[in-house]
């Protein structure tokens, strides 16, 4: 049995380390994530967790874990910016609002998948033209779902989330060592 991590994101690896999980192999999933014409925020992000655990190729005794954050404002889906002029779009508009990060994380091995989407909220400050220009500056914003990352200088933009940090970073530790215990990972078991 080997582990392979779905997923070309840095923070991904890293939050499996918090729980004492190395992976055998990294093989990040490329598939289309645009999403369908009038598709939901939740919906969409559980279908690309789904298409991208399915996307990875493996033995049928190995373990496949994928992700997938999106941030939706309302029923609007925000995914990474495409330049910095998009990036102060979305800073715009989650500005002094509150809105969802949704981490859907899926598991496989072989046919079988287990699945779990994580709902956090999370509030911004009103932010000022000086506040977001000087974050745009910082370049963080690349590559994150929203155009921020909690984890990154935009945490001072944010004063009350509700639901998994770790699930705003991009992996909700409780809900993904339950599917990894669920599909039949030795979570824990070399420290008994
Ligand atoms: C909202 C938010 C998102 N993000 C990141 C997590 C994800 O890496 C990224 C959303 O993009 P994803 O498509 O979920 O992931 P990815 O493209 O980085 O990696 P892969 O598909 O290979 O697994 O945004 C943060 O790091 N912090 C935050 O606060």
């Amino acid at each position: 049995m080997a582990f392979i991590l779905g997923s070309g994101s840095p923070r991904r690896l890293d939050l499996l380390a918090q729980l004492g999980v190395q992976p055998d192999a990294i093989s990040a999933p490329d598939i289309d994530e645009d999403p369908e014409r009038g598709e939901l925020p939740l919906p969409y992000c559980a279908r690309i967790a789904r298409e991208k655990v399915h996307a990875v190729t493996a033995a049928p005794n190995d373990i496949v874990l994928c992700a997938d954050t999106t941030v939706a404002l309302g029923r609007r889906i925000l995914g990474k910016p495409e330049d910095a002029g998009q990036a102060a779009e979305f800073l715009h508009a989650l500005s002094g609002r509150r809105h969802r990060v949704i981490t859907s994380v899926a598991v496989r091995r072989g046919d079988r998948v287990l699945q779990r989407d994580v709902v956090s909220q999370v509030k911004v400050k009103r932010l000022s033209d000086v506040e977001i220009n000087a974050y745009l500056a910082t370049g963080d914003w690349q590559g994150k779902a929203g155009a921020y990352a909690i984890q990154g200088p935009a945490g001072a933009f944010i004063p009350w989330i509700s639901g998994s940090f770790t699930g705003i970073v991009g992996l909700p530790l409780s809900e993904t060592a339950g599917l990894l215990q669920g599909i039949g990972y030795p979570l824990y078991c070399e420290a008994l």
